[in-house]
C-alpha cells in the first residue's frame, strides 16, 4: 500500500469511529420485516445471477465458524433496517467527496455491527493505472463490459463499491416494501450514484414474474432483481440456506453479461466492501468480459430454466449446441472419489490421479469451464498427488495455478502467497506418503534412475496449458 492510500485508510478509520447509525423510526418504516418475513420456504432469489462462488476450501469450515449471534432479531421494531455502513454520515464528510464510492445498505443492525467489526474496514479500493475495461453496446444483448487491454489469469479487471446492498430473498407471501426501502436508499446516495442505479437495465418490471413476487410494477425493485449479485461472505443468519443472505448492485459490475463459458468471476471483498472481478483465463484486448450468473456445470435445460425467470435465452457458444455441451458436462466429475481410491489402493500407479485430472482439465479448458469449482478441485488433486509423491517443484507449479484460481474466485491473495512458498509442500502431512522405496531414496538423497516415476513436464505446465505426463526412466 502506498503512502497516499495509507493516509486515506487512516482517515477513513478515524472518521468511521465517529459513525452514528440512524435509527429507523416507526413513522418512517411502517412495515419493518420480521424474522418470519425472511424465513419462509417459499422465498425466491432476488439475484438472477445468485452466483454461488463456492469456495474450494471445504464448506464445513465456513459453516462451523459462522457466528450464530448474527441471527435476525425478532424485536424488529427497534431494528435499523436501512443503515449506512460504508462511510460516515455528513457533516463529517460529504458523501460526494468519497473517492471510493458510497454503498447504501438495506440490512439488519446485526449485519451492520458485524461489518463494522471487520479488521481494517473499509480498506481502500485497488485502482489500476491503465483502465482494464470499458462499457459499450454489444451486438445483441444490450450493454456489456469489454477488455481495454490484455489480461492474464487472476488479474484484477474491476474493483468497485456497490451502489446498493440488500436481502437476497424475501417471502413472496409477505412481501416487504422493497420499493420503499430502495427509494430511501437512493435518496441517501449521492445524486450521481443514484442516477447510475436508475439507469440500469430492468428485465423484471411488468413481467409475469413481477406479478407473482410482490414487486408488481415497482421499477427500483425490478432493477434490483435484474442486477443484484450474491454477496457470498456476508450473512445474518444460517448461511446454509438463503435466509439472511445479501446481494448487491454495482454500477459497472451489473453491466457484465453472462456466459456459460465465462472468462471472469465476480467476488465480494468484505474488507474493502467491494466487488472484485478477475480474469480466469487470458483475455485479449477488445474481448467481451463475461461471468457466470449460475452454476455452469448444470445441464443446458436447468440453466435455461434459471434464465427464463429473468427473460433471456443465453446466446453463449455452449448454448448454441446444447446436446454437445451437455455431453461434455456429463463427463466432468469431482476427483474426490478417484483420489480416495488412489490413497486406499497402493497397487494403483503413482500418476493415477494426475492422468485423470489432466484429462478432465483438458476437457474443461476446451469447453471454457475454468469458472467451475470442479476445475479448482482437479488443480488441487494434481497438487496433492505431487505432495504425496514427494515432488515439491511440481506440487508448487500446480499449487500456484490453484492459488490463482482461488484468487479469481474469492478475491483473496492469501492462498496464492501461501502456495508460492515451495517449503509449504514438503511440510505437508502427506509429503512423500506415496513414494516407493522411500527409505532407499532418502539414503541415496536423490531419485532412483530406474524407478518408474511420472511427472508433469514443467515447461508445458505453464498457465492455461495442460502439462504432458512423461516417464522418468
Ligand atoms: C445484469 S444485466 C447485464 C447488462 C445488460 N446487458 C445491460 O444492458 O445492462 C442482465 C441482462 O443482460 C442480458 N444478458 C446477459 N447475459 C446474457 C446472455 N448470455 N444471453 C442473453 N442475454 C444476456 C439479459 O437481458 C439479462 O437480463
Amino acid at each position: 500500500m502506498d503512502r497516499a492510500s495509507d493516509t486515506e485508510a487512516e482517515r477513513i478509520r478515524d472518521l468511521f469511529e465517529n459513525i452514528t447509525i440512524e435509527e429507523a423510526h416507526d413513522d418512517e418504516v411502517s412495515d419493518v420485516p420480521t424474522e418470519s418475513d425472511f424465513s419462509s420456504d417459499k422465498t425466491f432469489r432476488l439475484a438472477p445471477n445468485a452466483l454461488k462462488l463456492r469456495s474450494l476450501i471445504p464448506a464445513t469450515k465456513r459453516t462451523a465458524s459462522h457466528p450464530k449471534r448474527f441471527s435476525w432479531s425478532t424485536d424488529s421494531k427497534t431494528e435499523n433496517v436501512i443503515s449506512n455502513i460504508s462511510q460516515p454520515y455528513p457533516p463529517l464528510i460529504a458523501r460526494e467527496d468519497f473517492d471510493d464510492g458510497w454503498t447504501e445498505c438495506i440490512i439488519r443492525l446485526g449485519t451492520n455491527n458485524k461489518i463494522k467489526q471487520i479488521e481494517g474496514f473499509p480498506m481502500p479500493l485497488q485502482r489500476s493505472k491503465v483502465p482494464a475495461y470499458h462499457i459499450k453496446e454489444t451486438d445483441d444483448i444490450g450493454l456489456g463490459m469489454f477488455a481495454a487491454r490484455r489480461m492474464g489469469i487472476s488479474d484484477l479487471i474491476l474493483n468497485e463499491r456497490p451502489l446498493v446492498l440488500g436481502p437476497l430473498t424475501v417471502d413472496p407471501n409477505k412481501p416487504i416494501d422493497m420499493e420503499g426501502y430502495l427509494e430511501k436508499a437512493l435518496n441517501r446516495l449521492p445524486a450521481a450514484r443514484a442516477a447510475k442505479y436508475r439507469a440500469l437495465f430492468d428485465c423484471h418490471t411488468g413481467t409475469e414474474c413481477a406479478e407473482g413476487d410482490g414487486s408488481g410494477d415497482s421499477t427500483l425493485f425490478g432493477i434490483f432483481r435484474t442486477n443484484a449479485f450474491r454477496v457470498d461472505n456476508l450473512y445474518d443468519s444460517d448461511p446454509t440456506d438463503d435466509d439472511g443472505l445479501y446481494c448487491a448492485v454495482g454500477e459497472n459490475t451489473s453491466r457484465i453479461n453472462h456466459s456459460c463459458r465465462p472468462n471472469a468471476l465476480v467476488s465480494f471483498h468484505l474488507e474493502s466492501f467491494s466487488f472484485q472481478v478477475r480474469a480466469i483465463r487470458q483475455i485479449e484486448e477488445g474481448e467481451e468480459i463475461a461471468i457466470p450468473y449460475c452454476d455452469i456445470m448444470l445441464p443446458h435445460e436447468e440453466r435455461d430454466e434459471i434464465f427464463r425467470n429473468f427473460h433471456f435465452e443465453c446466446v453463449c457458444q455452449s448454448c448454441q449446441d446444447p446436446a454437445a455441451s451437455n455431453a461434455i458436462r456429463s463427463t466432468i466429475t469431482s476427483p474426490s472419489a478417484i483420489f480416495k481410491q488412489w490413497l486406499d489402493d497402493r497397487s494403483l500407479p503413482g500418476d493415477y490421479v494426475i492422468r485423470h485430472s489432466l484429462s478432465q482439465i483438458d476437457t474443461m479448458l476446451r469447453e471454457g469451464m475454468e469458472g467451475s469449482a470442479v476445475y479448482g478441485e482437479h488443480l488441487q488433486a494434481i497438487m496433492e498427488s505431487y505432495i504425496c509423491l514427494g515432488d515439491s517443484g511440481l506440487a508448487s507449479i500446480w499449487g500456484v495455478k490453484l492459488g490463482r484460481a482461488l484468487l479469481a474466485s474469492a478475491g483473496d491473495t492469501k492462498n496464492l502467497e501461501l502456495m508460492s512458498d515451495v517449503h509449504l509442500y514438503s511440510s505437508h502431512q502427506a509429503w512423500q506418503s506415496r513414494m516407493k522405496n522411500k527409505s532407499k531414496k532418502k539414503r541415496k538423497g536423490k531419485k532412483s534412475k530406474g524407478q518408474k516415476e511420472r511427472h508433469i513436464d514443467n515447461a508445458s505446465a505453464e498457465d492455461g496449458e495442460v502439462g504432458n505426463v512423461s516417464e522418468d526412466e
